[in-house]
């Protein structure tokens, strides 16, 4: 006889916490500070992660060092316009967290591993973010390959940048998006084989 499991009592709490997540866009002062973002890390670090290498580091940027690393993309853009809007792009949260991976050498866990291990990591800290009512979403860039950048940040060889978590307080007043449920009856497939 097979019987079902109890569900853990934080299991509707959790589900709607996941459902009802979105990523804000339009932030604004103030974001959390050293002591938050380091328990809030300390949460996020407990996604799945094989053999627990941690391979990512994060570096939070604030204040006029957001307007300094702003000039650094522009300087990596091909045309004066893209310089700006990058430029720009930077003010945009009152803090970024820049995403750093650094994929190890390890004999058993190879980097794709390594990478979807970070990407649990920084998904888990932007539904802890949400939950705690700070607003966070993430891009990939602008221009994170650009020597200019890399330099600015000083991501070191091996390492990749995987763009930044803006996070802040969402705008005051700013209704909540809602998200048109995705269609996921052919995105599971199942292979049975009851045959004695
Ligand atoms: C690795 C990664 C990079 C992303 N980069 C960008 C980006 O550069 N620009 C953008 O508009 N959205 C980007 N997104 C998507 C947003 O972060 C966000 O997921 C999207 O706006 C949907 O919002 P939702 O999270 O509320 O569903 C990126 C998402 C991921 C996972």
């Amino acid at each position: 006889m097979t019987t079902v499991p109890a569900a853990r009592a934080v299991a509707g709490i959790v589900e709607t916490a996941i459902r009802t997540r979105r990523s804000t866009i339009r932030l604004t002062e103030p974001a959390p500070g050293p002591d938050e973002l380091l328990d809030l890390l300390a949460a996020a670090a407990t996604a799945p992660d094989h053999g627990q290498l941690r391979p990512w580091r994060l570096i939070a940027i604030c204040g006029n060092a957001r307007a300094r690393l702003g000039e650094a993309a522009a300087e990596a853009a091909p045309t004066a316009d893209l310089a700006e809007r990058s430029a720009a792009k930077h003010l945009r949260a009152p803090l970024m967290l820049a995403l750093v991976f650094q994929p190890r050498d390890h004999p058993t866990i190879p980097r794709w591993q390594q990478l979807a291990a970070t990407s649990a990591m920084v998904t888990t800290l932007l539904l802890l973010l949400d939950t705690r009512g700070w607003g966070g979403v993430w891009f990939g860039g602008p221009y994170p390959n650009a020597p200019q950048v890399r330099k600015h940040l000083g991501v070191r060889n091996g390492e990749q940048l995987l763009g930044y978590l803006h996070v802040g307080t969402p705008l005051p007043g700013e209704a909540p998006r809602t998200r048109v449920a995705a269609d996921v009856r052919t995105k599971l497939t199942w292979l049975e084989d009851n045959a004695l």
